[in-house]
């Protein structure tokens, strides 16, 4: 047996967490572990549990204070109940892309994209608007690999959800996030653009060894681009494995009769965004022009 076998730190470990709103069991005792790298899929019904989890993950909400841990990249970002110290720096290196894009819409694209920086800059920089020249550069080059450089001085809400979207992952890119965790990022787009979103976080996750956790509704999908599924249901994780594996009985088990709906792409095709208000990242943002 080789005793220099090096232990890799996992990229994310929930362990025993649970979290419960009044009567109702949100997350139920739930042990995870993400090696870096992974892309992983959270799958479930609605209501099963997955933007909790992920939100917790992402140190934004307090599990239950009787037991359970989370820790990101070995960094705890919570033990019973209580955020750990540090968890505010910690979540530097996570990047959340959400349903509705979070873009800041009056503002160019390329503004929205560089506040990426943020995460990673102390206060007193964030708050002078000042971002150095390679900051700008960062954000240029991550507009690319999304595919919407020609589009970085159009006002945030003028883009197609898909490049909202897109501008949401590169905002990632300039955050210099290790692992992205990406809530129904493509619940409402078409399947063209959805297709696109994926290919990006899968690109993300294949050329940087970005971990990626992403919560989605079509199971097609997650198959396609998610080499292993975490599904969920009223709380609980009842499957964890590849996800070419999920079974016909188990996603009936999970979807009850919607299951092959959820199967098939979708055909409906919307779009929407809510924006961010937070006048610290307004401020900040609008001063570099
Ligand atoms: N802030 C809250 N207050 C009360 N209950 C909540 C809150 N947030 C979530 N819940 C409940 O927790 C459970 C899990 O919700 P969650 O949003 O995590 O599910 P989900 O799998 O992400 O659903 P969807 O796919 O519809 O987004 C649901 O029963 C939901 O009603």
């Amino acid at each position: 047996m080789d005793s220099a076998v090096s232990v890799v730190v996992p990229a994310v470990k929930v362990t025993a967490l649970s979290k419960t709103f009044g009567c109702c069991k949100a997350l139920d005792d739930v042990s995870i572990d993400i090696r870096p790298g992974e892309m992983v899929a959270l799958i479930g019904a609605s209501g099963s549990g997955k933007s909790t989890l992920l939100r917790h993950i992402a140190g934004l909400a307090r599990g239950d204070g009787d037991r359970g841990s989370i820790e990101v990249d070995g960094r705890p970002m919570q033990t019973l109940g209580r955020l750990a110290q540090g968890v505010r720096k910690n979540r530097s290196g996570i990047g959340f892309v959400f349903q509705q894009f979070n873009l800041v819409g009056r503002l160019p694209v390329f503004t929205n994209v560089l506040t990426g920086s943020l995460a990673r800059m102390p206060l007193w920089r964030s708050l002078s608007g000042f971002f150095p020249r390679a900051e700008r550069e960062l954000a240029i080059e991550a507009l690319e690999r999304v595919g919407i450089l020609d589009k970085a001085w159009v006002r945030a809400s003028a883009l197609s959800g898909g490049q909202q979207q897109r501008a949401a992952i590169a905002r990632t890119l300039v955050q210099k996030a290790r692992i992205i965790l990406a809530d129904e990022p493509i619940a409402s787009l078409d399947p063209e653009s959805s297709r696109r979103v994926m290919e990006i976080l899968a690109r993300i996750n294949a050329e940087d060894g970005t971990t990626v956790v992403v919560s989605l509704h079509q199971v097609d999908f997650a198959t396609r681009y998610c080499p292993r599924a975490i599904a969920l249901k009223t709380g609980a994780v009842v499957y964890d494995g590849p996800s070419a594996q999920l079974t016909p009985d188990l996603l009936r088990n999970l979807y009850g009769s919607q299951a092959e709906e959820l199967t098939a792409a979708r055909s409906t095709a919307m779009s929407s965004a809510a924006f961010i208000t937070d006048p610290d990242v307004l401020s900040a943002a609008i001063a570099v022009h």
